[in-house]
């Protein structure tokens, strides 16, 4: 089987580096104990504690883009540099790595999805944790139903200057935050109504219910999307805010950043 050995074997000859994605602890440490070789481990905790890690917003089961929201991290993060050729060992099938693709970094791939999470003004758990809800969220509907969503994270003092109340806050006088269950259960609860959600930066739930009056100038919404969408979209403009939208027309989750969208997934692949 030399064969298969040396056509196999160039996929990982010569790399700059070794990216493992999600690897387990003995998985690691097999790559850690080779001298010369560099190791970056990319996952969503980094609980084989690597030297090199590249912190993940979420378990991507879209494998390219696991693949390049890892490596954008890493380059954002200069731990690999731009025209680097890398072995990206990740798991397909199962539990286990079990596919190496070489990939070449490319600074001009920037999708700005790292600076969503690790350059925001709202704490990275924080997006993570609305993140994960607007997800369950579309995979479970309301009782059933599609619903859709709207979470306006961070920056949110300037968000609520520039919207205004549908309806009463329920959480005018409460302290409570994004991640907690019960909490989570009420948002969900909530987004049968109309409006946004307001969440500051360390994750408190500001104001349910609020109607956004961004300047709409100069924002670069995809076609097809309707007012939900170009709302959160432009209030990401006017402030240092980002938005997390979850479509009751096509299911997707959205994440809009500077007035861009900056991310796209379907709640169905998680
Ligand atoms: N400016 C706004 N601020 C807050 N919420 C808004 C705003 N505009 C629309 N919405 C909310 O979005 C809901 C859906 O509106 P619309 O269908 O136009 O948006 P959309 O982008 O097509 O979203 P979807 O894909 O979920 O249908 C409205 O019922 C309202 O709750
Ligand atoms: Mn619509």
């Amino acid at each position: 089987m030399a064969g298969v050995d040396d056509v196999f074997g160039e996929l990982f000859s010569g790399v700059d580096a070794v990216v493992l994605f999600g690897p387990s602890g003995s998985y690691y440490e097999r790559f850690a104990a080779t001298e010369d070789l560099e190791v970056i481990v990319v996952g969503t905790e980094n609980d084989v504690g690597a030297e090199t890690f590249v912190e993940l917003p979420l378990e991507f089961a879209d494998v390219s883009e696991r693949v390049k929201f890892g490596l954008e991290g890493a380059l954002e993060q200069d731990v690999i540099d731009d025209g680097d050729e890398l072995a990206c060992a990740t798991s397909v099938f199962g539990e286990d790595i079990d596919t190496v693709s070489r990939v070449r970094a490319s600074a001009d791939a920037h999708t700005g999805i790292y600076d969503l999470f690790a350059r925001s003004r709202a704490e990275p758990e924080v997006i993570k944790a609305v993140l994960e809800l607007a997800i369950e969220l579309g995979k479970k509907g309301q009782k059933g139903k599609p619903v859709g969503a709207l979470f306006i994270v961070g920056d949110a003092g300037k968000v609520m200057n520039k919207s205004r109340p549908l309806s009463y806050n329920p959480f005018e006088k409460s302290h409570v935050h994004v991640g907690d269950p019960i909490v989570n259960v009420m948002l969900k609860e909530f987004s049968r109504l109309d409006g946004a959600f307001v969440i500051s930066d360390a994750g408190k739930i500001v104001s349910a219910y609020r109607y956004l009056e961004p300047s709409a100038e100069g924002v670069d919404i995809p076609k097809g999307l309707g007012a939900r969408h170009m709302a959160g979209g432009a209030i990401t403009r006017d402030t240092n805010a980002i938005a997390i939208v979850l479509s009751e027309s096509d299911g997707l989750v959205r994440a809009f950043k500077g007035g861009e969208l900056i991310l796209e997934v379907d709640p169905e692949a998680y």
